[in-house]
């Protein structure tokens, strides 16, 4: 391999920029709040990149992190944002002043890696320095993701770290580790729950000076079939946010995916909302936001997540700077029909003035126990890291 395809060692200033990927809902978010809230002394900046067209992750990170995290929201990182304007952020986020230490850029659920890979490698920054590729695997459902879309075994052989996410959820979470194990090509694989991993791995996970990832320099400098296939229909859905299936990323995972994004001022009735949410097909793998459910709870909005079949709800107290109550959903799927899911979300819309007894315990079914954090929230204190 040519020496010019990987990062020289670290400058004494340079600051790694770290790619943090993997498939819809597997954790990521997760995984940089724990990193934010366990780095110590070292300043994170974060470069969050959503898929949809409200930027659900951007909020779930930006109170952790206030001026030091960048949203660029709307469409895949890998194709939406050109190197140029990475490079941008990258300068804001590495500027001395900031005194940030490491960037991190969360990469949305349907990001090629390899392209982000590129886009920091092509970064004309002298002050930052590509930090490695961190693909996080849910545990619980890379099985059956994997089914669908063989190509994420590509992802995994570029990687450089591995974490195996939701092993507190996996049938079988040794046989998870040891497909990851086999398929991450000496990338180094550690299991976790709520991304709770050792901050240092990031940190360390640099890749040394004969390679970058797993990635050849014909891999990055190959636009072509670097993609791998995974057999999705890359004209699959019906146009929206993903379905601009172009030369350049035809057979990205994006590209068979859509998402809507649903925002409302009127509470939301739990009851209605529940009966959407058990109904949901298949295809619809993903939904983040927050709900407001007026009447049945004026205390708390509902951070709501479904990730395949799990599901799960959140309250947070709504804060006074929260600005007007509303209901903000992103919804991301493959075959999804974004006008049939509107009007269903809209037949949820209730703006009776009370509340009916128990409306919430439909709700309260899917709320976690305290243990459990949540994907922005605080973590207990007996983590081990
Ligand atoms: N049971 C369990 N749930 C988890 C774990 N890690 C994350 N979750 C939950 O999984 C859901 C999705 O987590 P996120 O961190 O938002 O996932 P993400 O990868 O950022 O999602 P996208 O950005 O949409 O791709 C949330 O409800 C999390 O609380 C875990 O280890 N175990």
């Amino acid at each position: 391999m040519s020496q010019s395809s990987s990062p020289g060692p670290r400058g004494p200033q340079q600051i790694p920029v770290v790619v943090l990927a993997g498939f819809l809902g597997s954790g990521k978010t997760t995984l940089l709040n724990h990193l934010l809230h366990r780095s110590g002394g070292t300043r994170i900046g974060a470069v969050v990149n959503d898929f949809g067209a409200i930027e659900i992750d951007a909020m779930a990170v930006a109170g952790a992190l206030g001026d030091s995290t960048v949203s660029l929201g709307n469409g895949c990182l890998c194709c939406a944002v050109d190197a140029g304007e990475l490079d941008v952020y990258l300068e804001r986020l590495a500027d001395p002043a900031t005194g940030i230490d490491v960037i991190v850029i969360e990469a949305s659920g349907l990001a090629e890696p390899q392209e982000l890979v590129r886009m920091v490698l092509a970064s004309e920054n002298p002050r930052v320095v590509y930090g490695g590729l961190v693909e996080v695997v849910d545990a619980a459902e890379f099985l059956d993701t994997r089914q669908r879309h063989p190509g994420i075994d590509r992802h995994l052989a570029i990687a450089d770290l591995v974490v195996v996410n939701k092993v507190d959820r996996a049938e079988d979470g040794e046989r998870v580790l040891g497909l990851v194990r086999s398929l991450g090509e000496g990338a180094a694989v550690v299991a976790a729950t709520y991304g709770r991993i050792d901050p240092e791995f990031l940190f360390d996970c640099r890749p040394s000076e004969e390679r970058v990832g797993q990635l050849s320099f014909d891999d990055l400098h190959r636009h072509d079939d670097v993609h791998g296939n995974d057999g999705a229909d890359p004209h699959g859905g019906d146009g929206a946010t993903g379905g601009d299936a172009h030369e350049d990323h035809l057979g990205h995972l994006h590209t068979a995916y859509d998402s809507v994004a649903f925002v409302s001022d009127l509470p939301m009735n739990p009851r209605r909302l529940l009966d959407f949410l058990d109904g949901r097909s298949d295809g619809l793998y993903r939904i983040k936001g927050y709900v407001d459910f007026g009447p049945h709870d004026t205390r708390n909005r509902y951070a709501v997540h479904a990730v395949g079949r799990f599901l799960r709800f959140y309250p947070e107290p709504w804060a006074p700077g929260d600005g007007p109550r509303l209901t903000q959903l992103v919804l991301i799927g493959t075959g999804i029909d974004a006008a049939a899911l509107t009007k269903e979300l809209q037949a949820c819309e209730d703006d009776a003035p009370q509340a009916d007894e128990h409306s919430m315990w439909g709700v309260l079914r899917y709320v976690p126990d305290r243990e459990e954090p949540e994907a922005g929230g605080p973590e207990t204190s007996d983590d081990p890291f």
